[in-house]
């Protein structure tokens, strides 16, 4: 469970994110057609202490998954077209700053949006995927749909995913088939994108920071009240769960993991009941905002009821 204290390196990251407009707080339409009322714009990690530092937490991240399991390993970094691809390359360098004997010899690869014609053509750029074990570097996960396509190419050039690495976890729901069907939100109690990913595809998906981390070091830098006089409003104006939902679902999902069904009714309302009870537990820490996700959560219980 997320709590108020953050190491000190996220700390300054999310400070670095606010100052860089990387974090900004607003109205945004989302890949995914979801409406957000903040957003991460990792293409403004593009000074160079600004990259350094992104670069050296994903480094950080995937190193230590590596010491804690021993087993793991990976040759290549795949960072999907376009934001992935200053990633790949910076955080294999870091990587092989951070142990040499271990990371000297990772490779990066991204493809490109349009197939070359000409020269050397194609769709790859860096090293060949083939036979490889690769590790997906990108910005943000929200539905998952980038990370799906990302993994395809992986497999159409004979590549083998073993690990997901993203800058921030949204810790979003996954798609409703409503908003497949471009009809928004409808509202269903569903797993959290990233636990689904996991679960999909068998591998590790890491992440730098959380929302939860955002929120936490926000507070930490006493801005939340700016931050959240913008996001609380908006949330309430959805109408939706998104927020709750965007709380509720590592539990939820952990609680998948552990096998409980889903499916019916009763086990849902369960699900939802222990998932209220982490958010009341989190109460001291997130404060106004915890209030706010708990009464739309108790509104949307009474509605399923
Ligand atoms: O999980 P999802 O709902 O798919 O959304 C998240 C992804 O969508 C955006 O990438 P985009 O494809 O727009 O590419 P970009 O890197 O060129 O911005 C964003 O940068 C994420 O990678
Ligand atoms: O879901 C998205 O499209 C998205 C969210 C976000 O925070 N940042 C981004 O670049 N894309």
């Amino acid at each position: 469970m997320a709590t108020d204290s953050l190491p000190s390196w996220k700390s300054s990251l999310i400070e670095l994110a606010l100052h860089s407009n990387i974090l900004t707080f607003g109205s945004y339409k989302l890949k995914s057609n979801r409406i957000s009322p903040y957003f991460v714009n990792c293409g403004l990690f593009c000074r160079a202490k600004l990259i350094r530092a992104i670069s050296e937490a994903y480094a950080r991240e995937l190193n230590s998954y590596s010491q804690e399991h021993k087993e793991w390993s990976f040759d290549v970094l795949f960072g999907p077209a376009y934001k992935g691809i200053p990633l790949c390359a910076t955080t294999a360098e870091k990587l092989a700053s951070l142990d040499e004997q271990r990371w000297g010899e990772v490779a990066y690869s991204f493809n490109r949006k349009e197939v070359k014609d000409h020269g050397e053509g194609g769709l790859m750029v860096g090293e060949s995927l083939k036979g490889k074990k690769v590790v997906i570097i990108d910005d943000v996960m929200t539905a998952g749909t980038a990370i799906r396509e990302a993994i395809s190419i992986i497999d159409s050039q004979g590549g083998k995913l073993v690990g997901i690495i993203v800058a921030v976890d949204r810790q979003e729901k996954l798609p409703s088939q409503s908003e497949k069907d471009g009809k928004g939100d409808d509202g269903t109690a569903r797993g959290s994108t990233i636990g689904e990913v996991r679960r999909e595809y068998g591998v590790p998906v890491m992440a730098v920071l959380t929302l939860g981390d955002l929120i936490v070091g926000m507070k930490k830098m006493g801005r939340e009240e700016e931050s959240m006089s913008e996001v609380a409003p908006r949330l309430r104006k959805l109408g939706s769960c998104y927020a709750m939902e965007a709380w509720l679902t590592p539990s939820l999902s952990h609680l998948e993991e552990q096998g409980a069904p889903f499916g019916d009714t009763s086990a849902r309302h369960q699900h939802l009941w222990q998932a209220q009870s982490t958010l009341k537990e989190r109460r001291e820490v997130y404060g106004s905002l915890a209030d706010l996700m708990l009464s739309i959560s108790a509104e949307r219980t009474m509605r399923e009821d």
